[in-house]
């Protein structure tokens, strides 16, 4: 029997106060596959990808992650669990903190669990070189690169630990048309060549439609 290969969120139901904004709603992310979740603003999207990633714990119902429930919130979590999904965010501003310097903010989740520091140094110049941050960048602080650069940055952190799953909550969406067709491309390259499962969200349709290989409606969910 092959176990399970998918990122579920099951029967989950979240309300802030009184608003019940998930609803008893299950998504199945596999590996391998590109799922677009689409739903009208404010239908609670990136609250289910906050629960997905770990960062919000469900009122009811449970995330699991290759059939493993998690029942805890993310540093809760054992370390190898936790590092199995990452998420990317619209603003890259909000995610990173201004006192790092751009190599110190991508090597963060591997100090934080520990990986040797050659590795940590070998590590954040790969991705560095696959999110295209060149070597003069890498020393500056978050106030001195632009949106894209921080946002490659971002990936670049998303991506340090390997995940098999990575959700994408309007990751493009304050780009530059070319930064967003290589962050992109980024993102499809390495679901393609890991076997990740991927999670997309964007307003942009056609977007959507290129790069999803199935999409889910979040009103149609429940
Ligand atoms: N931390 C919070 N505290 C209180 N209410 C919240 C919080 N986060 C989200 N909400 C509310 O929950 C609802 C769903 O928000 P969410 O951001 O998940 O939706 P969304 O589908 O991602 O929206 P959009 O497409 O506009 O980004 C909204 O009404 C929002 O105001």
């Amino acid at each position: 029997m092959t176990s399970a290969q998918h990122l579920l969120a099951d029967e989950v139901t979240v309300g802030y106060g009184r608003q019940v904004v998930l609803d008893s709603v299950t998504l199945r992310i596999d590996r391998g596959e590109t799922v677009g979740l689409r739903g009208p603003s404010g239908s609670g999207k990136s609250t289910l990808v906050r629960v997905l990633a770990l960062l919000h714990r469900p009122d009811r119902g449970r995330v699991s992650i290759d059939g493993t429930p998690v029942d805890a919130a993310r540093y809760s979590v054992p370390v190898a669990v936790r590092t199995r999904v990452a998420a990317l965010f619209q603003s890259p501003r909000a995610a990173a903190d201004p006192r790092l310097s751009i190599t110190d903010l991508i090597a963060e989740p591997l100090r934080a669990t520990r990986t040797p520091e050659p590795v940590v140094r070998e590590r954040v110049a790969e991705l560095a070189d696959l999110v295209g941050l060149t070597p003069d960048l890498r020393g500056r602080r978050p106030h001195a690169v632009s949106d894209g650069q921080l946002q490659r940055a971002c990936l670049a952190r998303a991506l340090v630990h390997g995940p098999d799953y990575l959700l994408c909550d309007e990751a493009t969406a304050m780009l530059d048309a070319s930064t967003q067709a290589h962050v992109a491309a980024v993102i499809s390259d390495y679901q393609r060549t890991q076997r990740a499962g991927v999670l997309v969200i964007t307003h942009d349709q056609t977007l959507m439609d290129r790069w999803a290989d199935r999409i889910v409606d979040l009103s149609g969910l429940v």
